[in-house]
């Protein structure tokens, strides 16, 4: 169990509170605007790269351990961020369909000093949706601060027919694994 230990979130997404509370009973939400860019070229590098400068934004007290996270979508040798207007979110949806696609999600905790970090890699399957479907989802659903353009939690899981790993990971924090490296600081 996590207790007696001063957690601190740093971030300001709702499912990343959600998904904390699942593990950590009680913990303080920290967090700044981060530029998302990024210099690393493989998606595992991209992801810690991103947590860590979360991470380095934020100042925490000697007696606490901060705790941030960047979510990444990779397809066919390219980055999936947020999508950037309505064309690209369709476009984005329509080019994954029925086939394999990754989410990674990078961790990073600081402790005194000292950064830990870790990622966690889903393997996705989009069944083979229509182009209607896809229209719906991007008028009707908030796609827009997902990376990959889509929720596994809401609508979008209409067009998922299979995952392997770790379904928090795809919504944006591996609890599983997180909860084993709380456990050990
Ligand atoms: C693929 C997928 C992504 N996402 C979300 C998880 C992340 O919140 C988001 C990717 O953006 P991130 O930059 O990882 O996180 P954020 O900007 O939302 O939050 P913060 O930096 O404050 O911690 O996409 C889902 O919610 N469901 C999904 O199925």
């Amino acid at each position: 169990m996590i207790k007696g230990k001063k957690i601190v979130l740093g971030s300001s997404s709702p499912r990343r509170q959600e998904l904390l509370k699942m593990i950590v009973k009680e913990f303080k939400i920290k967090k700044k605007e981060t530029d998302e860019s990024y210099t690393s070229s493989t998606p595992e590098k991209i992801v810690k790269e991103i947590a860590e400068k979360k991470l380095n934004e934020i100042e925490i007290d000697d007696d606490e351990i901060l705790i941030t996270a960047d979510t990444i979508v990779y397809f066919d040798g390219e980055i999936l961020l947020k999508p950037k207007s309505k064309e690209n979110a369709i476009d984005t949806l329509k080019k994954m369909k029925n086939n394999w696609h990754q989410v990674y999600t990078g961790v990073c905790i600081k402790k005194y000093d000292t950064i830990y970090d870790f990622i966690v890699k889903t393997d996705v399957h989009f069944r083979s949706f229509s182009d209607e479907t896809v229209l719906y989802y991007v008028e009707n659903y908030n796609v827009y601060d997902k990376a990959g353009a889509y929720g596994i939690q809401d609508f979008g899981a209409v067009l998922i027919d299979e995952i392997r790993g770790d379904y928090y990971n795809i919504m944006g924090l591996p609890i599983s694994e997180l909860y084993q490296r709380l456990k050990t600081l």
